[in-house]
């Protein structure tokens, strides 16, 4: 496949199930294909999306004491503003220039399952801009109800209940809307051919919805190793799977490398990825559908809260040296 596929998923809105299954399988292609496809029709209005774009330019706009104080270095749970530069670990290769702001459910920090998983759950870090906690947490509310559409269309595609993948989405799934800023690289930043705006990575979680500004620079590597463009498409979605559920299918759905290119001098980039990700004991074994004459399980059982902070800790410095 050398380009990724646009889904139109109104249908998904029918509560007949024939109206379902064309869409069930073009995802289901896709997922197996590319692990890549643009959605549109997913019921989020263009406006409420353009009102992302402008929230985020004022979040970030904001002085950077302001930011300071949402330190994500400063919270157990990783919330809040992270610089562009804090990763940098070496000066003379420039990796990613971006700063970021990271929320998802705002648990009490006395709640039990605050206790027992302090590092994946609890508060959320806002700061002070006027109208901002309610507008991410109303976009968040937006995206996962979309998600859920998407997680079902899976599990019938997977030959699971319907609620399969869903009922691990309830008040305790730890799905996490990051807003992020690729602001113009430093004048005295050395860059060269192999410099990306965000390096080649999979993502971590089940699904990852991103919303993309109209600069572009996004770009998927295809199944032939192929580095293929996918260019912002107005009010679409792009839609990813992550590497828990290329675990949880037995390696059937891919989840597929991608990086973002760098961008032109003056350049600023604004996305929004939101990372769908399961309840912290989410039990991750493979899927019968996805054990053949062919393939055995390939996969330990393991759950998904230990999966995802395995994979932080390979990330983020700052994580490491406290987990030492
Ligand atoms: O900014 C983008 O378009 C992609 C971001 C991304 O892949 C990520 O944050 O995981
Ligand atoms: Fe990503």
């Amino acid at each position: 496949m050398n380009n990724v596929p646009l889904i139109d998923i109104s249908p998904l809105f029918s509560d007949q199930r024939e109206h379902w299954l064309p869409v069930v399988d073009k995802i289901d292609q896709a997922c197996r294909e590319i692990g890549f496809f643009y959605i549109q029709g997913h019921g989020i209005s263009s406006a409420q999306l353009e009102s992302m774009f402008a929230l985020a330019k004022t979040f970030f706009a904001q002085p950077e004491e302001l930011k300071q104080q949402m330190l994500i270095a400063n919270s157990s749970n990783h919330r809040g503003w992270g610089s562009a530069g804090a990763e940098q670990l070496d000066p003379s290769k420039p990796s990613d220039w971006k700063e970021t702001f990271d929320m998802a459910l705002d648990i009490h920090p006395e709640h039990p399952v605050v206790k027992a998983f302090p590092k994946l759950y609890g508060p959320n870090q806002y700061g002070v801009l006027p109208g901002f906690q309610q507008q991410m947490n109303q976009h968040y509310g937006l995206l996962m109800s979309v998600a859920r559409r998407l997680l079902k269309a899976m599990a019938i595609a997977l030959q699971l209940p319907d609620d399969f993948f869903n009922q691990y989405f309830d008040d305790q799934h730890t799905s996490v809307l990051r807003m992020i800023h690729y602001p113009p690289r430093p004048a005295d930043q050395v860059v060269d051919d192999e410099t990306k705006a965000a390096g080649a990575h999979t993502d971590y979680g089940c699904l990852t919805l991103l919303l993309q500004d109209d600069v572009g620079g996004l770009e998927v590597c295809n199944a032939q190793g192929e580095w293929v463009a996918a260019p912002p498409v107005k009010d679409a979605l792009v839609v990813n799977i992550g590497d828990l559920m290329q675990r949880w299918t037995n390696d059937f759905y891919l989840s597929t490398q991608h990086r973002v290119r760098n961008l032109a001098a003056g350049v600023h980039r604004y996305s929004m990825p939101f990372f769908v990700e399961p309840r912290y004991d989410t039990p991750v074994t493979c899927i019968p559908s996805c054990i053949t004459a062919e393939r055995n399980a390939r996969y330990p059982l393991i759950t998904s809260g230990e999966w995802i902070l395995s994979r932080f800790a390979a990330t983020y410095a700052y994580r490491t040296q406290d987990e030492g």
